[in-house]
């Protein structure tokens, strides 16, 4: 079970966050950017080789402070395929690190595209005789709001290779609320679909009690937060919102089970940029990522111990 791995990390690195490698040239240290523009000029390929040294070098940083990173592919596909080498490079720079890899592309469609998308990012793709890995992440953010034949293919995907999804059930942006919390019958949308969600992984089970199918609920909405922890008990949550979008570890306390178990926390903007807030040029952006993802832990952990 993949959200066993997980917890395991967690466990070990006292520590229930993530990482969020999320890099624009503009969080790159000038000298690391310089660097890389001076070898390719001003190129989508020098761009692409500025974050992943950059990404290096916080994974550097951070690898024996946090269990996971999650990067977002929104920032390695607006480089084009210089971008997305990037992000494969970055994948496989983490699982050398030992961190476990929460791959954020948020994908969703017909099942027969929805196979294809799994393939990619979790599992294999055949090529005459030879089934071979692409990206090859630990876990995928999808969008299940097309319904269970969305979510099913990456599900099986997932029991093949031993891994684990994070379906979006109440997300952290201000408008969330337009479409998830729509009354529908004697429930809200979002409660609909974490139901969901519950119900489609609740035949497979891991040892601390959570399913393959876990649910990202944002840190923004607190209460949301709490009343779905009460009513998913199997579904482990992936929780962003934390640092630059407003939600504090007060907030995010409710993410957890009795044991501290059964979530982990992103933050992205806040320790990649850390650096940016200490006046010294970027020169020491691994040490300034670093604080800050431990100043990360310690505050959650005034709230939470992990059992
Ligand atoms: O509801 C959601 C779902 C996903 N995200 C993603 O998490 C990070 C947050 O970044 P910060 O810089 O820590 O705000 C980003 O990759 C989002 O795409 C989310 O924020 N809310």
């Amino acid at each position: 079970m993949s959200f066993d791995k997980l917890q395991e990390l967690i466990k070990a690195k006292k520590n229930p966050t993530v990482a969020g490698l999320d890099p624009k040239p503009e969080y790159v240290p000038p000298h690391i950017l310089r660097a890389s523009l001076d070898k390719y000029g001003e190129t989508l390929e020098g761009a692409a080789d500025a974050i992943l040294q950059f990404n290096k070098g916080l994974m550097d940083a951070l690898c024996d402070v946090v269990p996971a990173v999650k990067p977002q592919s929104a920032y390695y596909e607006r480089l084009g395929w210089q971008g997305m080498r990037a992000l494969e490079e970055t994948i496989r720079y983490a699982r050398e690190k030992g961190l476990f890899v929460m791959a954020d592309v948020k994908r969703g469609d017909i099942g027969s595209t929805a196979q294809a998308y799994s393939d990619a990012w979790l599992g294999k793709t055949r090529v005459g005789s030879a089934d071979l890995p692409v990206f090859d992440a630990d876990c995928l953010t999808i969008n299940g709001y097309m319904g269970s034949d969305t979510i099913l293919p990456f599900l099986e995907t997932c029991r093949v290779e031993d891994k684990c999804l994070f379906t979006l059930v109440k997300t952290s942006n201000p408008g969330s609320g337009e479409l998830q919390d729509m009354v529908a019958g004697d429930r809200v949308v979002y409660q609909v679909m974490g139901d969901l969600v519950q119900r489609l992984g609740k035949d497979d089970i891991g040892k601390y009690g959570y399913s393959r199918c876990g649910a990202v609920v944002g840190a923004t909405y607190p209460s949301d937060l709490r009343a779905l922890r009460k009513r998913l008990e199997h579904t482990f949550f992936l929780v962003p919102g934390y640092g630059a979008q407003g939600g504090t570890a007060e907030d995010v306390r409710f993410a957890f089970d009795k044991y501290g178990r059964g979530a982990i926390i992103n933050a992205s903007r806040s320790i990649m940029c850390a650096w940016q807030k200490t006046g010294h040029d970027g020169q020491d952006y691994q040490d300034a990522a670093r604080a800050a993802a431990e100043a990360m832990r310690d505050d959650i952990k005034q709230f939470v111990t992990i059992l």
